[in-house]
């Protein structure tokens, strides 16, 4: 059935015309949607018999925003024209500078150009625990209906640009405090209480303010010089490569220096130069790709619903392990955590409780909740209280027999409903269970360190696992706030198999002379949090020693033999896990390079003998981005060529979320598309005649460029799925 959408006016015998936007499922302001309030306002402004409006949204949810499918068609077809005339037209025009009262009934949440709507009426009444905010720098935008105006002249400019800036939404208690909500009712009460401050408003009773004209928030021209110039700050340190932040700075001092309608119209024309920058284009890339990724053909669409888990085994307490349960407990799931002696269980039942005491300092949890969450926490050695668990989740070192054996005992001594997953970053699912008679109910839960912080699931499932522990197991991935991603079963998965070639690259460029802390600044530069080495020390040296051979013995054509890493550990440095590594690490401190780390590198270089004529090499900083994440996107292309993925924006969602690759490049696949398939294939090709098969491009990177094709288009038919 279509869905039913419309804006809808009905007018009462006290004379309040209440508008309403239908446009489920969070009445987003598509094209329709403003037409629609265009034209009842128009009339209700006409009509003899209106003497106030109420603007409220259909179903508990005033508004999401302005409808963001329509900044992706703008980025499809370059047309600004698809964007509404809607700042000056509707909201200047036809509501603030109305004759008529307008009062916003918010309940649910109002954000984006769902807020500026409500902050353009006279007046919010609104329901407990709304959520209001003005997220669209996360889309690469400003907001674009006066709300850079009129946010700061109702909450005051630090608090303004501290929500703006910072994307962060409050709820309606807050906003009562505030200033921007002027009554909290309860939700039965809403459009009763909204009528009667509008009829209020209307005969005298309550005054008539119209938001865009207030000052008495913004303080003088110097205290707005000040705090505009601390939000300077706060930009460049958390959006560097940005130009959103920035600019919307710039429209806020516009308004403040020039007035508020001065600053809308500064606004309206800023926020079209946005729209087509690659930032917006990356950005509204993720925010639909984050949101596909809970569709998965034959586990979504067939019917099944999710079984309740409220109890779950998870063998192994070191950091993975702590991590993961850490994040279980947080949401109100039992734990189980199994050692294998009292010294282990002990230390693992500390790391939870530091977690959790952590996010308790940073204020990010109340001692209550904490409380409650350890609560739920029990420490076992033995299998005995297995027998009711509704999933294990196994987390111990990379060994296939031991993970063998553990998925054998598991079927032993597990109820047949449980789910058994394990934690493997590398191994092959198929060989985990080649020991049992349960490969349907195996599955990856494949978390990534820490498991309490970082918000990517991956799912691994095999040929042989049921559509309903998939099911399950996404479940549990958004009850404890994970983004889950489905993916096949092969060496490394999607996440660690794209990027293993990362580190492989690094080292590479190393051993051709190029200096190592230089390629950790051009990496972070280019937007990745770490560069390859550091990244590297934090992972663990011994980590990646130990699972080079698995890569090794499939992906062997491609791989480049560095001696760096266990040089590096026959001297002592492991990495962050004991304070050496191509970096020292001191509690307190920054990382910081280590010179001494040089005669490591030399000793490397004199075994490789790969320099050119044994000088080192020149590269460019250009050069060193794309020697590094070159053989990154040629892996991903043959993730997508084996169907390893559902689609390619699931490799772009677990690249940002997996990896840290900066969402506003859109994620790997994204990245590539935007830089030409062609661009990428004829680079890697004459690295390839240089340097050899490691630089190889791929059959379907070579497919793509030559037929002038996008790398996430169309997907071969040898899905792992
Ligand atoms: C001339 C133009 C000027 C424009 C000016 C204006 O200032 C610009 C904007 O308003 S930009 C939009 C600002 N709003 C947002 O950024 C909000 C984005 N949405 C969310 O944060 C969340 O979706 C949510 C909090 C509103 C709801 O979260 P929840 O977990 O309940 O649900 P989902 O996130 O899964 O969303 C459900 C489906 O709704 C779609 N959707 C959500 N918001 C929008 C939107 N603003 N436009 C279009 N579609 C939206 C979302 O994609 C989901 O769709 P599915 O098909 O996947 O179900």
């Amino acid at each position: 059935m279509a869905k039913k959408i419309g804006v809808t006016m009905e007018v009462g015998n006290d004379g309040v015309a209440v508008i309403t936007i239908t446009n489920p499922p969070v009445n987003s302001l598509a094209s329709p949607i403003i037409a629609g309030l265009k034209e009842k306002f128009q009339d209700a402004n006409q009509r003899n018999d209106v003497k106030a409006i109420v603007l409220t949204g259909n179903n508990g949810r005033f508004s999401g925003g302005f409808d963001i499918n329509v900044f992706q068609q703008v980025h499809k077809t370059g047309d600004l024209s698809l964007m509404p005339e809607v700042s000056v037209e509707l909201v200047c025009n036809l509501m603030e500078d109305s004759r008529k009262p307008v009062v916003a009934a918010v309940e649910g949440l109002a954000l984006g150009g769902g807020l500026e709507l409500a902050m353009a009426c006279h007046a919010r009444v609104a329901a407990p625990k709304a959520q209001l905010g003005l997220p669209e720098l996360t889309l690469g935008v400003i907001p674009g209906f006066g709300g850079t105006q009129r946010l700061p002249r109702l909450v005051g400019l630090a608090k303004a640009t501290d929500m703006i800036l910072l994307s962060k939404s409050i709820l309606s208690e807050e906003g009562h405090k505030l200033g921007l909500v002027d009554a909290l009712v309860p939700p039965g009460d809403l459009l009763s209480a909204s009528r009667k401050w509008a009829l209020d408003i209307a005969d005298g009773r309550k005054p008539f303010l119209r938001s865009l004209h207030r000052t008495d928030k913004i303080g003088s021209l110097s205290e707005a010089r000040a705090i505009l110039k601390n939000s300077r700050q706060l930009a460049k340190k958390i959006a560097p490569n940005m130009p959103q932040h920035h600019a919307c700075i710039e429209v806020i001092e516009e308004g403040i220096v020039h007035g508020g309608y001065s600053g809308v119209l500064k606004e309206a024309e800023v926020f079209k130069q946005l729209v087509l920058s690659d930032t917006a284009k990356g950005l509204v890339h993720v925010f639909f790709a984050q949101r596909a990724t809970s569709k998965v053909p034959n586990v979504t669409d067939v019917g099944l619903k999710p079984r309740p888990i409220k109890k779950v085994a998870i063998i192994g307490g070191g950091l993975m392990g702590s991590g993961i349960a850490t994040a279980l407990l947080l949401s109100n799931i039992r734990v189980l955590l199994k050692e294998i002696n009292t010294e282990y269980l002990m230390k693992g039942i500390k790391s939870v409780e530091a977690n959790i005491k952590g996010l308790v300092s940073r204020g990010k949890l109340t001692q209550d909740k904490a409380g409650k969450a350890l609560s739920l926490l029990k420490g076992v050695l033995d299998y005995t209280e297995f027998k009711d668990v509704d999933m294990v989740i196994e987390a111990v070192i990379e060994n296939i027999q031991l993970k063998q054996s553990i998925f054998k005992e598991l079927e032993k001594v597990c109820s047949p409903h449980c789910i058994l997953a394990s934690n493997t970053s590398t191994i092959d699912l198929d060989v985990i269970g080649e020991k049992t008679n349960s490969k349907d109910r195996i599955v990856g839960a494949h978390f990534f360190s820490p498991a309490h912080l970082m918000t990517l699931l991956e799912i691994v499932r095999s040929k042989n696992t049921s559509a309903q522990v998939i099911l399950d197991l996404m479940a549990v991935g958004k009850a404890i706030k994970k983004v889950p991603v489905v993916v096949g079963n092969c060496i490394g998965f999607a996440v660690n198999r794209t990027f293993f070639p990362y580190a492989q690259a690094a080292h590479m460029l190393t051993n051709l002379g190029v200096d190592l802390f230089r390629i950790d600044s051009v990496i972070t530069s280019f937007g990745l949090p770490l560069g390859p080495f550091q990244l590297g020390d934090l992972a663990g040296h011994g980590i990646g020693l130990a699972v080079g051979p698995i890569y090794a013995k499939v992906y062997g054509d491609r791989m480049f033999n560095s001696p760096l890493t266990e040089l590096l550990l026959k001297s002592g440095r492991n990495g962050k896990i004991n304070g050496r590594g191509f970096y020292i690490y001191e509690k307190g401190s920054k990382p910081k390079p280590d010179p001494q780390v040089l005669s490591i590198v030399e000793e490397s270089r004199k075994l490789t003998n790969i320099m050119p004529g044994g000088k080192p090499r020149s590269v460019s900083d250009k050069e060193i981005v794309e020697m590094i994440l070159f053989p990154v996107v040629n892996e991903a292309c043959r993730v997508l060529d084996e169907g390893v993925v559902i689609r390619a924006a699931d490799l772009d969602i677990a690249s940002v979320l997996g990896m840290s690759f900066p969402s506003y490049r859109g994620g790997i696949v994204f990245w590539a598309d935007m830089v030409g398939p062609k661009y990428i294939y004829e680079r890697l090709k004459r690295l390839s005649e240089t340097y050899g098969g490691f630089f190889k491009p791929s059959r379907y990177l070579e497919e793509r460029a030559m037929k002038g094709m996008l790398l996430s288009e169309s997907q071969s038919s040898r899905s792992r799925m």
